[in-house]
């Protein structure tokens, strides 16, 4: 079933957490909650989950309307940062707690708890403390026990925060094999936008209680719509436009062309600068002449293995930098050298 949320507002004294926050989550996906500290994505998790109750709008699960239903009778599986296992219960009892609430009859609970455990690669541990397992083990436990009465949907509020680097990868890709195995329909809480581009199908980004933008991972990388949608997720040139006539662009004294998209973002009317990705800023020597080539001196050079990334001060305008990523056997320019920049306009986008 769908979840459908619809102009949520929840305020906290005279601080608006949520701002009429309005969102569907289609069955069986994979939906990251994505933005800052405190830009409300705890929040609408725990409003969705029943933990905290809204000050107004509505959620829908399928038909049935979720306002009144207490947190333990919403069939939602949750899993916090903190592992929250009961220490002094085995993997396996930790695993069939849920169960035991619900009465499920003995052989079915060993049976599901057996299953569960398989589920997460953890049938060997089922005996353990969650003191004799590691953090990712812990959390693994905490998935198979959220998941152990078969939720209508997984609620997780960022499960790998915690944990060391290398861990969570493993544990992303194995959380997602496990969503996608199961066909549940999950939402993630992440302030981490390598994680959400790894794991959503859709990502939802939030600033200060709104929602800045819904998109698939490729749509918001490519088609950002605003500055803190590009500078939020992976890195973006951000190029303050020069004050100038409706309908162009110019930077640095250079004008622009910006090739429309086709959702119609090129909007001229609403636009406060242009971005561009740093891999699609082409370096070349020689003078800048043609179409959306300005000079810039190279300020600062540095290898990082896969790339080199070089920062550019614009003849024009020095203090905006613009930064070009080059990869491989790129010809990797010195210091001080001028160059000609090309911001191709099939790369640059409109930002408001
Ligand atoms: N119980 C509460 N009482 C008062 N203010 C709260 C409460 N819970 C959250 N807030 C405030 O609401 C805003 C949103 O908090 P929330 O925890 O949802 O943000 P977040 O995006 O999840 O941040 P973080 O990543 O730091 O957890 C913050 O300003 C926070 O201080």
């Amino acid at each position: 079933m769908d979840l459908s949320i619809h102009d949520l507002v929840k305020r906290f004294g005279k601080l608006t957490a949520l701002d009429h926050v309005s969102l569907e989550v289609a069955q069986g996906s994979f939906v990251c909650f994505l933005g800052p500290s405190g830009c409300g994505k705890t929040t609408l998790l725990r409003v969705i989950a029943g933990l905290e109750e809204a000050d107004g709008g509505s959620i829908r699960l399928g038909e049935s309307d979720l306002s009144s239903i207490p947190a333990r009778n919403r069939n939602f599986g949750v899993v916090f940062q903190s592992y929250s296992l009961f220490p002094n219960m085995t993997a396996a009892r930790n695993v069939g707690y849920g169960l035991e609430c619900r009465r499920w009859d003995r052989p079915r609970m060993q049976n599901r708890i057996k299953e569960m455990l398989d589920l997460v690669h953890l049938a060997d541990q089922a005996e353990k403390l969650p003191s004799q397992m590691s953090g990712g083990q812990q959390q693994r436990i905490a998935l198979a026990r959220a998941l152990a009465p078969d939720p209508s949907a997984l609620l997780l509020d960022e499960p790998l925060s915690a944990l060391d680097a290398k861990v969570r990868e493993e544990l992303r890709i194995e959380i997602r094999a496990v969503q996608k195995r199961l066909g549940i329909t999950t939402i993630m809480v992440t302030h981490d936008q390598e994680e959400a581009l790894a794991m959503a199908d859709l990502i939802v980004v939030m600033s200060k209680g709104r929602i800045e933008q819904i998109g698939t991972p490729q749509q918001l990388y490519r088609e950002p719509a605003t500055a803190f949608v590009a500078d939020f997720i992976g890195r973006m040139n951000v190029l303050p436009l020069d004050p100038g006539a409706a309908g162009s662009y110019r930077f640095a004294g250079t004008p622009l062309a910006v090739a429309t998209l086709a959702n119609g973002t090129a909007n001229a009317a609403t636009a406060a600068a242009l971005g561009i990705r740093p891999e699609a800023v082409a370096l070349r020597e020689g003078g800048a002449s043609g179409e959306n080539i300005l000079a810039a001196d190279v300020r600062s050079v540095s290898f990082l293995g896969n790339i080199t990334r070089v920062e550019l001060a614009p003849e024009n305008r020095p203090e905006t930098a613009i930064v070009a990523e080059l990869h491989g056997t790129a010809t990797v320019p010195e210091t001080g050298t001028r160059l000609a920049v090309s911001l191709p306009a099939d790369a640059l986008r409109v930002l408001s």
